[in-house]
């Protein structure tokens, strides 16, 4: 990060690891401080000059009672963020490798609530990801009262959209074929369509058969990812109350394969997938960090305290 004759600031330890493929920094800030504003985070989630991620995880000490840890998050343009999934299952097991808890069911505090986490073996994960919210004005998502799609204006076109919450906001379209499904295009517009004031994620999603389902995710703040475990949570609600899936569903992402069972309105959504551990670093951050360049926040809270 450094080289060009800025001072040379404090040294970061992290892990770098992925869900299916949707990565992470993660960082232990119970036994190092960490204070990093947007513009730094954005830099070092840079695939060309940075470590390189879809999302930084910050591990903190709880602020709540009955809860293990506060788990925070930051999308790669440096917004924090109140829930991801994938990282969820990746914070579980960083936790116990690095002998933070040695609990195998692990209560977190996120910016959307408390989540629980059963580590499993293997690396396997199950999380416990909340009811998800479909009341519009909750999501965010402007319309006047609850409908199963919304018709939304991109591009000239009108497509039919659902709306949901997993904590964090999501839109999901229903398409015949993933692989020509226009993600990047239509997920961009829809990624800050008006109707959504706090941005969205959006997912293409694919059913195969009941129990069955393919699904691509353009994620608000770090664009198409490999895989998005709130984005599918979302499709199989979706697809469910359309009456396409059933209650528990294997869903292909362009990572690999996450199961996600739902029992229907007013229960949570349970997200089981695997944990990889990629390599463990240290990056010596810029000394003025704090004090250089402009500040650009992300839309939602901004990372620095
Ligand atoms: N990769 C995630 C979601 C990360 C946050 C998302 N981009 C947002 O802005 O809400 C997941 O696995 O859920």
């Amino acid at each position: 990060m450094s080289g060009s004759g800025r001072s040379q600031g404090p040294t970061l330890s992290f892990t770098k690891m992925h869900g299916l493929g949707n990565d992470f920094m993660v960082v232990d800030a119970i036994s190092q401080p960490f204070r990093l504003r947007p513009e730094m985070i954005r830099k070092l989630a840079d695939r060309h000059f940075g470590v390189g991620f879809d999302q930084l995880l910050v591990v903190e000490p709880p602020g709540l009672p009955d809860v293990d840890f506060r788990y925070r998050i930051f999308n790669a343009d440096g917004s924090e963020v109140e829930q991801c999934g994938n990282g969820a299952r990746c914070f579980a097991r960083f936790v116990r490798d690095q002998r933070l808890t040695n609990r195998r069911v692990i209560r977190v505090q996120t910016a959307a609530g408390v989540i629980e986490l059963r580590v499993g073996r293997e690396g396997w994960v199950t999380v416990n990801m909340g009811v998800p919210e479909l009341n519009p004005a909750a999501i965010p998502f402007a319309a006047e009262s609850r409908q199963l799609v919304y018709p939304v204006e991109v591009n000239g076109q009108t497509l039919e959209l659902s709306a949901v919450s997993m904590g964090n906001p999501h839109g999901v379209l229903l398409v015949d074929d993933v692989d020509t499904a226009p993600v990047e295009t239509q997920g961009a517009v829809l990624e800050r369509h008006p109707r959504f004031p706090s941005r969205a994620n959006i997912g293409f999603l694919q059913v195969i058969d009941r129990g069955r389902a393919r699904l691509r995710v353009f994620e608000r703040g770090a664009g198409e990812t490999l895989a998005c475990g709130t984005g599918a949570c979302a499709a199989v609600v979706v697809g469910q109350l359309r009456g396409l899936l059933d209650n528990r569903v294997r869903i292909t992402v362009p990572g690999g394969d996450l199961v996600i069972e739902w029992q229907g309105e007013g229960a949570p959504v349970m997200m089981e997938g695997p944990t990889a551990r990629v390599f463990d670093g240290q990056i010596r951050l810029p000394g003025d960090h704090r004090r250089r360049g402009r500040r650009q926040s992300g839309r939602h809270t901004p990372a620095d305290r």
